[in-house]
């Protein structure tokens, strides 16, 4: 008797590669695995392969999958040369160094209006246009030996189709738009901007359509195009107009799927493409779910007292406000920033206080990139919470006062390896929609706004040391 026809979905994220099998015809979860990411904001790919391995295992293998694809961490910089080989390990899209590439970029080009114009996109440090401008720059023997640039997810499809040559390689539109050089408005590369940042042209992946067939696996699974890890999530999700997604994973991400593409000459928000041949104007932040971690770690509690911490202090924390920019920052553009606390008193130097802000200064962030999205156009009907620091009960409960709105938290699961999951299936089928899969049980958080929480952090934000050496 045969059983299901089976996909595998993955997400290559920064700080995990996670894989699931799920039911192509229902989406059931059939299994699933999970494997960690090396530290760092510079990592050779083969690290994304081997937890890729060890994820797939974990999952009980893929040779009784039909269709597989992957969603991965978007803009990290992979160069190839030309046998195909990683030229040095890849600049990730929470890499800071290119900051200075970025305003030499967009000065340039006239200003952030003509980038915005020409890709949907102002180049701050994580777009992948300045990590090349930046190797121009450093490490010009490694720009001469680049044949081919690629990201994450495109790598990790070219080796699951067995690593042909460099003319196989391919993308999707959810993942190319975050480049800097290929437009989601035109749906074309802007190679002239490869050019000027890397001093050469290189091969570029082919973009696929949102179902097209990327090849198979030497065992005969189809491939999927794959997207980026947000594009991704809002497939998983099944997110559609009016949908917002705020997701708290390492970056802290507001997007929404429109059917207009975005050109936002501030930068706040980026003009990208999804994962159906729509658009889905996006803002992200750096510090998200680590900002938990972080003040975790200094209190020397796990997540659950963290939580149950903040919700002891009262809303606002008594004007003890966290600036979280403690990887730097990329919306607002503060790459050399660092993190603060203002409004330390006697009576606000408790862990209870602390946790508070720092929740509410993550969210503060990801409220100033909603604001950025509506004034780009975006509707806000369903506001949907997810990724790793979703799980937090106070992060649930402060997000609807900080953001101004009610928010819908789905079951916590792995939505961007869903996403893909959901793209393996639609390729296989070769409908002209995704498979109509059951969503998942959620529950919905209300809370009355909030927004002297907001003002305070407002007033205060801009207030932080450079970080040592800048
Ligand atoms: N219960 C929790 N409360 C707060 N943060 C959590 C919790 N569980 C996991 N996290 C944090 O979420 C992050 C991982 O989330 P995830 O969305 O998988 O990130 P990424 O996709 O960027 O790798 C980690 O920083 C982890 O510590
Ligand atoms: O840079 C962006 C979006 O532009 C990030 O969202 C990355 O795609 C990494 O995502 P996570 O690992 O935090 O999910």
């Amino acid at each position: 008797m045969s059983g299901p026809v089976l996909v595998a979905g993955v997400d290559s994220s920064t700080q995990s590669c996670k894989v699931v099998v799920r039911d192509a015809a229902t989406g059931a979860l059939v299994r699933e695995g999970r494997a960690p990411h090396p530290d760092g904001t510079e990592v050779h790919p083969g690290a994304w392969g081997e937890a890729l391995d060890a994820a797939v295992a974990a999952a009980g293998g893929l040779d009784d999958v039909a269709a597989v694809a992957v969603g991965g961490q978007q803009h990290g910089m992979v160069c190839l040369d030309e046998a195909g080989e990683v030229v040095r390990p890849a600049l990730l899209w929470n890499d800071t160094r290119s900051a200075g590439a970025a305003r030499d970029l967009v000065a340039e080009l006239g200003g952030g209006a003509a980038w915005a114009d020409a890709v949907g996109v102002v180049p701050v440090a994580s777009i992948t246009v300045t990590k090349l401008r930046w190797l121009a720059e450093h490490e010009p023997a490694a720009a001469a030996r680049t044949a081919a640039v690629c990201l994450p997810h495109d790598w990790l499809t070219h080796r699951l189709a067995g690593a042909p040559g460099l003319d196989a390689l391919v993308t999707d539109r959810g993942d190319a738009s975050g480049t800097g050089y290929w437009s989601a408005a035109s749906g074309s590369y802007r190679t002239d901007l490869v050019e000027r940042a890397l001093g050469h042209g290189a091969v570029l992946p082919r973009v696929l359509g949102p179902a097209e067939r990327a090849g198979t696996t030497p065992g005969g699974a189809v491939l999927g195009p794959g997207s980026g890890d947000n594009a991704a999530a809002a497939l998983g999700l099944g997110a559609g107009p009016g949908d917002v997604v705020v997701s708290i994973g390492t970056s802290g991400v507001v997007s929404a799927v429109a059917d207009v593409p975005a050109a936002d000459p501030s930068g706040a928000v980026a003009g990208f493409a999804d994962a159906t041949g729509r658009f889905l104007p996006l803002v992200c932040t750096l510090n998200a779910a680590r900002v938990l971690d972080a003040t975790a770690r200094l209190l020397g509690v796990d997540h659950a007292e963290l939580s149950r911490l903040a919700l002891a202090a009262p809303a606002g924390a008594d004007g003890l406000v966290v600036v979280p920019y403690l990887e730097g920052e990329r919306t607002p553009d503060r790459p050399d920033a660092t993190g603060a606390v203002h409004g330390l008193q006697l009576g606000t130097s408790t862990p209870a206080h602390l946790a508070r802000a720092a929740v509410e200064g993550l969210l503060c962030g990801l409220a100033d990139g909603l604001d950025a999205l509506v004034a780009q156009g975006a509707t806000v009907g369903r506001v949907l919470l997810v990724g790793g620091g979703a799980r937090s009960e106070a992060v649930r409960r402060i997000a609807p006062s900080v953001l101004g709105v009610p928010v819908v938290v789905p079951e916590p699961g792995e939505y961007v390896a869903d996403g893909a999951a959901r793209q393996a299936a639609w390729a296989l089928s070769g409908a002209g929609a995704p498979p109509a899969w059951a969503s998942t049980a959620e529950q919905r958080y209300e809370a009355d706004p909030a927004p002297s929480v907001r003002a305070r952090y407002a007033g205060v934000r801009d207030l932080v040391a450079p970080r040592p050496g800048a």
